[in-house]
């Protein structure tokens, strides 16, 4: 856990009093979030507290009822999903949303938006050109898919239908990064996953943040949030109740009390 620095220069992300309503649920209220070049941060909080309406407002799934979105200070508020990619937020989703009938490599690939194009790009620069294009492709893809060479590299020309779960996670996380984002969310990224699976995820995120990448990740488990976080945000009702290193918020009066209050996810 590092001392945070805060720079004068416009900050990774700037978040400011984000708030989206469903009906009469508030579902985020007025949610504020810096997070600096490199940093990750990890959101905690009891079911329902507000956790992936935040991630869906940050990519453009929801446009938020009110607040602002400022990636390196440029406004996003409101953009669709497709122009928030483009600006450099990527991410994976608590319910893994991959295309299951093809290959490995080809999931990461469409990441890169390679294939989608051919058609357009066969008639732009040539059967040839075409071809170049798409080893490239691959070899990009290839560098990304790296991080989890030895479960990956053996399938990656399987159908991602064939992978077990946690396999399916990585290559998720790898075609997220094949977009070489600025900020990347992982939702509950090991949801799912075994103490030893889990155990490796945590050495994979250590090593995507050794390259810099700034990153936000919705987790539950209090082990992975402790050696992966340079700090911690609390949320419960769709407010921030704490924020903090993790051993501050883990002993934070509101935080016991929004725990003890939801049993069923006490950290
Ligand atoms: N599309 C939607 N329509 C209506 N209500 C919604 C919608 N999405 C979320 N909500 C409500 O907003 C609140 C926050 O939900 P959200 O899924 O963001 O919480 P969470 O912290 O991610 O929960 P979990 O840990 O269970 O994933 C909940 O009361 C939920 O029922």
């Amino acid at each position: 856990m590092t001392k945070r620095a805060h720079s004068d220069a416009a900050p990774l992300l700037e978040v400011s009093s984000l708030g989206k309503a469903f009906g009469g649920v508030q579902a985020v209220g007025g949610v504020d979030l810096r997070l600096e070049r490199g940093e990750v941060v990890t959101i905690i909080g009891p079911n329902g507290s507000g956790k992936s309406t935040f991630f869906n407002l940050l990519t453009g799934i929801y446009a938020p009822d009110s607040g602002a979105i400022r990636l390196e200070g440029v406004d996003l508020t409101g953009l669709p999903g497709h122009r928030i990619a483009q600006a450099g937020i990527a991410r994976t989703f608590q319910n893994i949303r991959l295309f299951n009938n093809l290959t490995v490599i080809e999931n990461v690939m469409i990441g890169m938006h390679t294939s989608v194009r051919a058609g357009l790009l066969e008639t732009v620069i040539g059967r040839k050109g075409l071809r170049r294009r798409e080893e490239a492709a691959r070899e990009a893809a290839l560098a990304h898919l790296s991080l989890f060479r030895h479960r990956l590299f053996p399938r990656l020309d399987h159908p991602v239908f064939t992978l077990s779960y946690a396999n399916r996670r990585r290559v998720e996380i790898a075609r997220a990064l094949a977009v070489n984002p600025k900020l990347l969310l992982l939702d509950e990224p090991t949801a799912g996953m075994n103490p030893y699976e889990t155990a490796e995820l945590v050495e994979n995120i250590q090593e995507i943040r050794a390259s810099g990448l700034t990153m936000a990740i919705i987790e539950h488990k209090l082990d992975v949030v402790n050696r992966v976080s340079d700090f911690v945000v609390v949320l419960d009702q769709g407010k921030k109740i704490a924020e903090g290193d993790a051993e501050t918020v883990r002993n934070d009066t509101h935080v016991i009390e929004a725990y003890l209050g939801h049993p069923a996810t006490a950290a």
